[in-house]
């Protein structure tokens, strides 16, 4: 059970960077009407519910003068600032500007929402109901920073319209399936109302979710604002609510969103031959004809050059260098040293594949001479070569092929920190999840999750290899700044040509058949569909 104590120091101005954070997980509207237990005033129950966890307060008051409202917004705005949660005003702009609140809410009979947007500012929130995607469209483009439904089931609280039908379990879900297709909606946080409590929350938060799209929260007035114990009220329906929301991956946060569109785009340029990035190669033996029937595929234009007298005059052309250690010789090594000053000097993205990093000393060494001489953009490989490029004991390593880390996502997230931290590189590790991290120039870390891809991926040589080739390919279109964007990209790619390729595969040659082929079909679309790319990696780990 999950209750809140009170913020040591209040915020002070509403600006993006100091104002209370939007958590729609259990969002109380209030009501000062007959519901409220005897002797119990709104504010009593706001500073309850405040205490119980609630994370996000909106005064909604019907019928009272707006002197009286004004006095009630400030005394709320006193409690919510105690607990950094934000306060909204329900359908008036005035009151909220009048007290500095920290935002409104507007249903469709109030003021346009770019109306409000204007009026307000950037700075604070602004909640819309929606009854469709027409609804929906018009809130995220007038800027709104969430949406609620209107009501999922019937409710004593409030009088509908004639005729309203509320949507149930099944229409709400087909909302968010809707608003996970829409590239303007597909990143609000939404939240549902209308006859809610703690013991049917959590079959909503459950049954609503889609693969791509799931409720962040649930808004409530009856079920705190009625209740004697509000505080109890409040902490069990948090209770609830958090254990549902951490329970299944959240596919579709604003993070992930942008990182898929991101991917989507570039992948639109490349289909659309708006981008056509020259990927040189120095990889191995095994894999270089499939490297490039993969980079052409895709849209790139593959070379493969190993000669140390050419490098100046071919990694000079390139949109991207991909050096794969896969079949390693002397004359090679020299000829990738030069590959990477030439690529250093001219801000060409590097790519590294330590492929099979700990299986010789001669691997591991020329790896360690690589990451000195040369700054690497992004690294690709296996846990089991992350492990021993980190200097990390202890993850199994099978061949070239594979490496496991044991303790799970946290353990697995460490790593590729790890190595992000200490070479500047972003980190791309594949596995049955890959991760991929990079530490930002303002030193925080940001960690991605990809839960996409096919076991058989792995029944097939050369798919690490092939991965870096695509992300070689985004990184020539994204350049040096977005190279965590293009390792994703690349990684994504992979996967979901992968899941598509599995449907046509008899054994694993038809299968590698068949994903040669979804390189080159692949589209746009399929990757934000089929994306399952997760940000909030600590709250998941297990
Ligand atoms: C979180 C939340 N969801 C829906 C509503 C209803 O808003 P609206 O349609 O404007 O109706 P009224 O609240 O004005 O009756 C809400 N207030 N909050
Ligand atoms: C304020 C409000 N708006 C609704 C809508 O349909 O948009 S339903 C509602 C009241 C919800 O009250 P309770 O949690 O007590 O059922």
């Amino acid at each position: 059970m999950t209750v809140t104590s009170p913020a040591s120091t209040a915020a002070a101005s509403a600006t993006p960077a100091t104002r209370p954070p939007l958590n729609l997980a259990v969002y109380l509207v209030t009501d000062s009407g007959s519901m409220l237990p005897e002797g119990k005033s709104v504010e009593d129950q706001v500073k309850a519910a405040l205490e119980g966890g609630a994370t996000l307060i909106q005064l909604r008051e019907k019928s009272l003068d707006t002197g009286a409202f004004i006095t009630r917004a400030r005394a709320l705005l006193t409690l919510c600032r105690a607990y950094n949660v934000p306060l909204l005003i329900n359908d008036r702009i005035d009151v909220a500007l009048a007290v500095d609140a920290d935002g409104v809410h507007l249903g469709q009979d109030d003021m346009d929402p770019k109306l409000a947007r204007a009026i307000l500012g950037p700075n604070k929130y602004l909640g819309v109901t929606v009854h469709n995607m027409h609804d929906a469209e018009r809130a995220a483009d007038a800027g709104a920073d969430y949406l609620g439904t209107c009501a999922i089931f019937d409710t004593q609280t409030k009088k509908h319209k004639p005729g309203f039908e509320p949507l149930g379990v099944e229409g709400v879900k087909a909302m968010l399936t809707k608003l996970a297709e829409h590239h303007k909606t597909r990143a609000l946080p939404v939240c549902t109302i209308g006859g809610l409590h703690a013991s049917n929350v959590g079959a909503v938060l459950k049954d609503t979710a889609t693969k791509t799209k799931k409720l962040d929260g649930v808004a409530v007035v009856s079920a705190i604002m009625a209740q004697k114990d509000a505080r109890a009220a409040t902490a069990q329906l948090k209770d609830v609510v958090e254990r549902e929301l951490a329970l299944a991956p959240v596919y579709a946060t604003r993070e992930a969103c942008q990182v898929v569109s991101v991917a989507a785009e570039t992948l639109r340029k490349l289909r659309e031959g708006k981008a056509s990035p020259l990927v040189h190669h120095i990889t191995n033996f095994v894999v270089m004809n499939d490297n490039a029937n993969a980079a052409l595929a895709v849209g790139g234009s593959p070379v493969m050059a190993h000669a140390e007298n050419e490098m100046e005059a071919m990694t000079g052309i390139a949109s991207s260098l991909v050096l794969n250690v896969g079949t390693l010789s002397d004359t090679w090594i020299s000829a990738m040293l030069t590959a990477g000053r030439v690529a250093n000097a001219r801000g060409i993205p590097v790519v590294l594949d330590p492929v099979g990093a700990g299986a010789t000393p001669y691997r591991l060494a020329t790896c360690r001479t690589l990451l000195s001489e040369i700054k690497f953009d992004i690294i690709k490989g296996n846990a089991g070569e992350i492990a021993a490029l980190a200097n990390v004991q202890g993850v199994e390593q099978r061949g070239v092929d594979s490496g496991e880390v044991a303790g799970g996502e946290k353990a697995s997230v460490a790593l590729a920190v790890a190595l992000a931290k200490a070479t500047g590189a972003v980190v791309a590790m594949s596995g049955a999840t890959d991760y991929v991290a990079r530490v930002t120039a303002e030193g925080k870390t940001q960690v991605v999750a990809v839960d996409n891809g096919t076991q058989w991926l792995g029944k097939i040589t050369g798919t690490g290899c092939t991965t870096a080739t695509l992300v070689g390919c985004f990184a020539g279109v994204l350049g040096k700044a977005n190279a965590f964007e293009a390792a994703v990209a690349g990684i994504l790619t992979m996967c979901v040509a992968g899941e598509k390729a599995v449907a046509l595969a008899k054994g694993p040659m038809s299968f590698k058949v068949a994903l040669f082929d979804e390189f080159f079909n692949v589209m746009p679309a399929d990757l934000v569909q089929a994306a399952k790319v997760r940000d909030r990696i600590q709250a998941n780990a297990d």
